[in-house]
């Protein structure tokens, strides 16, 4: 009814998660999508998510350490489909100020964040999510969405130019990340013993990376609501930096398990396409963000995705008589994602064979 989408843009739009909070606000029924309670099947994680040391991984690293650290990131990826990267050489300092740029933004008074406000209909800038459709809950959340590479894709209008240094942090977390998706994209091919540099050549020179800013204000009922509701990432893979508040969940064999928190990790995340790239071995996995009534949260994540009007597809050396093609070719799959996310539906059976 156009009615109620009307009423769910101005909720989007000019009732932001963070003012609603700052205001004492409950969630408006919009928002409600957990049935109240909140400690449903988390696992306390006997296992946790992998970690992977990515300066094992280089070249200067015994022979040895390199093969076994193939090994550990291959079998992270086919059963968790995520690990937390460590040895990245970003420094924790850096981590700890793109953190911090996001922040000071999110704590600006309203007026100022409008500067980058997004249309309803629009991805980037400031504010949620499009319009989802009817009967879709609402993110407790509020997002700052920007391409970052290739350059020219960049829309300034949509950057703040408070905080002063947030322009530059993210200009060289873009560097850093595009050299970071270079080194974790040739690793994941050598642990399949694939030709080095056959992920990239799918992704394309110019595979978008677009950054997103997550604040999950506090809620006075995570009972009740959801920080991002559950889904699987429709990039190629994803990029998330965490703060110190735990949030995050990775749904594993049916259960929920939170991701730790560590302060100088970087947590990769397998989106439907490379599920689509690798036949199926590495997993796409859902996940989703829990609110927390005591502390807010920040999340940065950086997708990386193929280029658009790219068709991509299962590396024919992970094709065999004994693991035939689970995939069909595809391309610009992130819209067909969008298109289901938006129905609370995952997307990956579009592609099967
Ligand atoms: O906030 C997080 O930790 C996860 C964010 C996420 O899954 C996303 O932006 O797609
Ligand atoms: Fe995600």
């Amino acid at each position: 009814m156009a009615g109620v989408t009307f009423l769910s843009a101005e909720v989007l739009l000019s009732k932001r998660v963070q003012d609603m909070v700052l205001n004492g606000e409950e969630p408006p029924p919009l928002y409600i999508c957990r049935d109240g309670d909140a400690n449903e099947d988390v696992s306390s994680a006997s296992s946790s998510i992998p970690i992977i040391d990515l300066s094992l991984l280089s070249s200067s690293a015994p022979g040895s350490k390199q093969e076994e650290e193939l090994e550990n990131l291959r079998s992270a990826l086919c059963s968790w489909g995520c690990f937390q990267a460590v040895g990245h050489n970003i420094s924790s300092s850096f981590l700890e100020e793109l953190r911090q740029v996001g922040r000071e933004f999110f704590q600006q008074p309203i007026q100022e964040k409008k500067k980058q406000a997004k249309g309803v209909e629009e991805f980037e800038g400031y504010g949620a999510d499009p319009v989802p459709e009817e009967g879709q809950p609402l993110d407790w959340s509020d997002r700052l969405f920007l391409d970052v590479y290739p350059e020219d894709r960049r829309k300034t209008k949509f950057w703040p130019e408070n905080p002063a240094s947030f322009r530059v942090v993210l200009e060289e977390y873009t560097v850093k990340m595009k050299m970071f998706t270079e080194i974790v994209s040739k690793a994941m091919a050598k642990s399949l013993s694939l030709e080095e540099n056959c992920f990239l050549n799918q992704f394309g020179e110019r595979g978008p990376l677009q950054a997103r800013f997550n604040y999950y204000s506090c809620c006075q009922r995570p009972d009740l609501v959801l920080g991002l509701k559950p889904h699987a990432d429709g990039s190629g893979y994803t990029v998330i930096l965490q703060d110190d508040v735990e949030g995050l969940q990775i749904l594993k064999d049916g259960q929920w398990l939170t991701v730790p928190t560590i302060s100088h990790a970087l947590l990769v995340l397998m989106g439907d396409q490379m599920e689509i790239m690798t036949n199926g071995m590495f997993k796409s996995p859902v996940h989703r963000v829990v609110t927390n009534s005591e502390r807010e949260r920040i999340s940065v994540a950086v997708f990386y995705t193929p280029e658009p009007n790219k068709e991509i597809g299962p590396e024919e050396g992970l094709v065999s008589e004994e693991r035939p093609k689970l995939f069909k070719k595809v391309k610009d799959y992130a819209d067909t994602h969008w298109e289901f996310y938006q129905r609370g539906m995952r997307a990956l059976h579009v592609a099967k064979v």
